[in-house]
């Protein structure tokens, strides 16, 4: 799929300075239709260039095009003539500061948990869920903004291979998924060096909560009325930990067909393969060309070496095999600042712009 022409958006970036900041202002420098033209952080760096304030941790430079914007404070009237606002804000204030941009009548697309559970919010993968675009009309008429959110970092790794075995064979009786989770998605310093290295944490804090409830959410049907997300009943258990990988979520995941008996191992990695999303069909300009990619080497996907798939837009799947207590498994592999962050804003957002909502 060719791209399609993207009509020109003026963006801002709340949050810029942090782990999935970072990552958009990277993402937006080299982006053909959003402009960045605000950015902000806390107090305690506004008022100052960018490139004076972030302490950069991206392997490519701090783009030119960011280095000298002054950051501002996270208030709407900083944002004003933005006709997208991309947030990376810190759960601990993204809350309040999402509600007054909403209540400005700004358009949010939100990477913070505070918004994910409200019913007219859309939790949206874009390689999943963008039907759920559907709600804005209803969500709408009940607000001056506009606000979509997008998933936990392991959540949107899991769901993608899901939502193929879904469409291709029907629901899922149960899930079990042991993630092994990179630093960064703890945000700059995040987990101390001395907790981290040489070492394996089993435990981040309302992680697990996140996968097995979020999942049902953006698996949702939106009803006829289109005012109401219709959540999946699935079975899902999670047990998260912390790796020392700096970008890169692994996912170790099984999973139990409804329908009987399960499809074989080549017919999964068919469906893999072929699975297609509407981004794509679109033709949004950061839609990844192949959404999960199939290795077969015995010993793949490797956040190092399987990270940077599709600019860090894909799923890598491999290891796909027959499970002995469920009915099959296999081992996931996402970018948790692109397509489980600050990627996902953006595909989230061109979606929205080529459907005429944004
Ligand atoms: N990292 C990841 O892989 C993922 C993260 N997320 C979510 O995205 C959000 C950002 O995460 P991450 O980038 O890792 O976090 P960081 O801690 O790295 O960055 C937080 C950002 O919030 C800003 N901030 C902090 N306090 C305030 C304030 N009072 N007013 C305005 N801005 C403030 C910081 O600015 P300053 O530098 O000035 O303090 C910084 O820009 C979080 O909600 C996180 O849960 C979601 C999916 C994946
Ligand atoms: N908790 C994730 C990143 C994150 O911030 O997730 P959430 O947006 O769901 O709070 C991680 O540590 O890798």
């Amino acid at each position: 799929m060719t791209s399609a022409t993207l009509p020109p958006r003026k963006v801002g970036v709340l949050g810029c300075t942090g782990s999935v900041g970072q990552r958009f202002i990277l993402l937006l420098a080299s982006h053909p239709s959003f402009t960045l033209t605000a950015i902000g952080a806390s107090p305690r760096s506004a008022g100052h260039p960018y490139a004076f304030k972030v302490s950069w941790k991206q392997t490519s430079p701090i783009p030119a095009s960011a280095a000298a914007l002054i950051i501002k404070t996270c208030e709407p009237a900083n944002f004003a003539d933005c006709d997208i606002v991309f947030s990376g804000l810190d759960a601990d204030v993204a809350g309040p500061i999402e509600t007054s941009f909403l209540e400005a009548g700004l358009t949010v697309f939100s990477n913070s948990k505070n918004h994910r559970r409200d019913p007219i919010t859309p939790l949206m993968v874009p390689l999943v869920n963008t039907h759920h675009f559907g709600i804005l009309d209803h969500q709408r008429k009940q607000r001056k903004g506009t606000m979509v959110t997008n998933a936990n970092c392991s959540t949107t790794g899991l769901v993608v291979p899901l939502k193929a075995l879904i469409d291709k064979f029907g629901p899922l009786e149960a899930v079990t998924v042991t993630t092994l989770q990179a630093i960064s998605g703890g945000g700059y310093p995040g987990v101390p060096s001395f907790d981290v290295l040489d070492n394996v944490v089993p435990y981040i804090g309302g992680e697990e909560e996140k996968i097995e409830w979020e999942t049902g959410k953006i698996l949702a049907e939106l009803n006829e009325a289109r005012d109401e997300f219709v959540h999946t009943e699935i079975k899902v258990s999670a047990q998260c930990n912390r790796v020392p990988v700096i970008d890169g979520h692994t996912a170790c995941v099984s999973v139990k067909f409804a329908k009987q008996p399960a499809p074989s191992v080549e017919e999964i990695k068919q469906a893999f393969r072929e699975f297609k999303c509407e981004a794509q069909e679109l033709g949004a300009p950061s839609a990844p060309k192949q959404a999960i990619i199939v290795r077969d080497e015995p010993d793949r996907p490797q956040p190092r070496l399987d990270r940077e798939s599709e600019g860090g837009y894909a799923v890598v799947v491999g290891r796909i095999r027959e499970d002995p207590v469920l009915d099959v498994k296999f081992v996931g592999l996402s970018h948790n600042t692109v397509i489980g962050a600050a990627g996902s804003s953006i595909l989230n957002a061109e979606v929205g712009v080529l459907k005429g909502l944004i």
